[in-house]
């Protein structure tokens, strides 16, 4: 279980004007600005819970992770994740934690991939017996067999990051925290690392905390997210409770044969030709069955779709509403 209660962190960083004469200033006196990165920010995560963190750049996503990876301790506060304080117990907080940064690499560049996954067992003494079977598990999983002998530079950016998701179980960690798993990943691997990460989570019960700015990476893997805006929570709930609520309008797709001579109130027509007609519903005013029906009495109906509002439109909304 992870805790965290009233965490605050700032980070102090020298300020600088440009040009050689203040440069040479600054050797004498230097200025200090603060940045308040994180402010009281709590929250609970339950064991195998896979929770969405998402928030717009610089919002203390990354900051708030360091924090409970032991990177960082924060000004005050406290988190407790399995009974531990994270900058305080680090070796054995660390032998219960998987980390993938996206944008850095936990595999040494030069040497194979399996050679970096030795070092790893190594460093978190994994008996033989457990490492064979995880390392077996995981191959198969993501596919790896074609990319233990290759070293780490010459990997794409894909492939790479299947073996550091894999890097980061090896020693079969109840939580992981991952900052950012599919930028950069074409859709194909996209799918297979959100694949692999929700059968995880499914199958081992991992927890996860998974942060990103892919909202179809939370669509499709997470069902709770916490939202943060300038250091601090805006927002903890149910995906589904969020689009429920600021799903204000339908979209309803319709394929038919005929002619449609009139719309009832609370439909809007976004796009109509060749058959195909697009359809926005107020459905305080018109339901989606009023919808089918009313145009099912005027032609004759092929194929319909409705879709609500996307994670994306809703993240949207969202930072628009806070101001963040
Ligand atoms: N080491 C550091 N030194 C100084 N300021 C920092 C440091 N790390 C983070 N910050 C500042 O703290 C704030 C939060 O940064 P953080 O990296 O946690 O944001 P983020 O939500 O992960 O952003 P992004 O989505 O862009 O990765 C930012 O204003 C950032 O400039």
């Amino acid at each position: 279980m992870i805790i965290l209660k009233n965490i605050n962190k700032t980070f102090r960083i020298a300020k600088r004007k440009s040009g050689f004469g203040q440069a040479f200033k600054a050797l004498f006196s230097r200025e200090y600005e603060t940045v308040h990165a994180l402010s009281d920010v709590s929250f609970t995560i339950n064991d195998g819970e896979m929770i969405g963190y998402i928030g717009p750049n610089g919002a203390g996503k990354s900051t708030t992770l360091k924090i409970m990876c032991g990177v960082l301790t924060p000004d005050n506060g406290s988190c407790k994740i399995d009974g531990r304080t994270p900058w305080q117990d680090r070796i054995e907080h660390t032998k219960n934690i998987g980390v993938v940064f996206g944008q850095r690499s936990q595999l040494w560049w030069d040497v194979p991939v399996c050679d970096s996954f030795e070092l790893i067992r190594d460093i978190y003494k994994v008996n033989k017996t457990e490492y064979r079977h995880n390392l077996d598990e995981l191959v198969e999983l993501l596919d790896l067999s074609e990319l233990l002998k290759t070293p780490t530079r010459s990997l794409s950016l894909g492939q790479r990051m299947r073996c550091e998701l894999a890097a980061s179980l090896l020693h079969s960690p109840q939580t992981l925290f991952l900052d950012e798993p599919t930028i950069g990943l074409d859709a194909v691997s996209k799918i297979a690392v959100r694949q692999f990460i929700k059968k995880l989570n499914t199958e081992r019960g991992t927890t996860v905390i998974l942060t990103t700015h892919d909202m179809q990476d939370i669509e499709a893997l997470t069902e709770r997210i916490l939202l943060i805006g300038k250091g601090r929570i805006l927002l903890d709930g149910s995906l589904l409770e969020l689009k429920k609520h600021f799903s204000t309008r339908k979209t309803v797709v319709f394929e038919y044969n005929g002619e449609v001579s009139k719309l009832c109130d609370g439909m809007t027509v976004t796009e109509q030709k060749e058959g195909r007609l697009i359809i926005e519903l107020d459905p305080l005013i018109c339901s989606v069955s009023t919808a089918i029906a009313h145009l099912s009495s005027q032609v004759e109906v092929l194929d319909i779709s409705v879709s609500g509002i996307s994670a994306e439109e809703m993240v949207a909304v969202l930072y628009k509403e806070y101001r963040i």
